[in-house]
């Protein structure tokens, strides 16, 4: 079995296959050694993976490699090509996304928009190629920074509401952030579709679910890509 961590910056995700069978996921409570190892099977592990965009402390990144064979994804453990984009900063979150893309929609362009901390865009050609892509805040990342930036906005719940204006200042600030990154969305689409009039559009990602009556949805899409780019010894 391999036991994958998707290390993100609100969380740090754990999926346990056998072969290509999803056995078991999760969320890790913390950073630390010990809610690190207690998601791991006493036995069985053949591979602990690890795709990062947050630092890992060195003392648990060396406790975890003299107990088990440790691979970190990094950029050449991908089959996209680069020609013209500059990965040397790209996070590898994305890039298993992007990997992911090329399994799920080999013959066809892809947008494949994460909504996480941030919400990545991440615009894929059918050669296999990263052509580009777009980060903008995510949703709560908008909602805490409006009420954190001003002394009169509340941090409101966010609800699946697509109304466009709202009638109070709740309902204004819910619109802002749930129906304006529809809008910003569709926007990202629409000019993706200029240059790939097939464009298929797939959404990930902790808040992927309040969209999900509008586009597709796939929360194992990570997962997929990571597959594809760990050692198969
Ligand atoms: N228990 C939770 N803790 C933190 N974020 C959560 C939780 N449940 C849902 N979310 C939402 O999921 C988003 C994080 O999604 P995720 O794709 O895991 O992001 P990241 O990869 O940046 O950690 C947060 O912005 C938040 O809105
Ligand atoms: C853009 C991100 C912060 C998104 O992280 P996430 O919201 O998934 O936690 C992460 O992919 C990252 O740190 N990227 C590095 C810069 C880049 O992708 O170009």
């Amino acid at each position: 079995m391999v036991l994958l961590l998707d290390l993100g910056n609100s969380r740090l995700k754990y999926a346990l296959f056998d072969g290509s069978q999803l056995r078991d996921s999760g969320i890790i409570a913390d950073l630390s050694l010990p809610s690190i190892t207690e998601i791991i099977p006493t036995e069985g592990i053949r591979l602990l993976a690890i795709c990062t965009v947050i630092d890992i402390p060195s003392d648990i990144l060396t406790s975890l490699q003299a107990n088990y064979s440790v691979h970190i994804i990094a950029k050449e453990d991908t089959n996209l090509r680069f020609s013209t984009y500059d990965p040397s900063t790209l996070g590898l979150d994305r890039l298993i996304l992007a990997e992911a893309c090329l399994s799920v929609f080999p013959s066809q362009p892809s947008l494949c928009i994460c909504l996480g901390t941030c919400i990545t865009y991440n615009l894929i050609s059918t050669a296999g190629e990263f052509i580009g892509g777009a980060i903008s805040p995510g949703l709560h990342l908008r909602s805490k920074a409006m009420s954190e930036f001003t002394d009169k906005l509340p941090l409101i719940d966010l609800k699946p509401n697509f109304t466009p204006f709202g009638t109070n200042t709740n309902s204004n600030l819910n619109a802002g952030v749930i129906s304006g990154t529809l809008f910003e969305i569709n926007g990202f689409i629409a000019s993706a579709k200029k240059e790939f009039p097939n464009l298929q559009v797939i959404l990930t990602g902790g808040d992927a679910d309040y969209y999900k009556d509008q586009f597709e949805i796939d929360p194992l899409l990570a997962w997929k890509g990571f597959l594809r780019m760990i050692p198969m010894v």
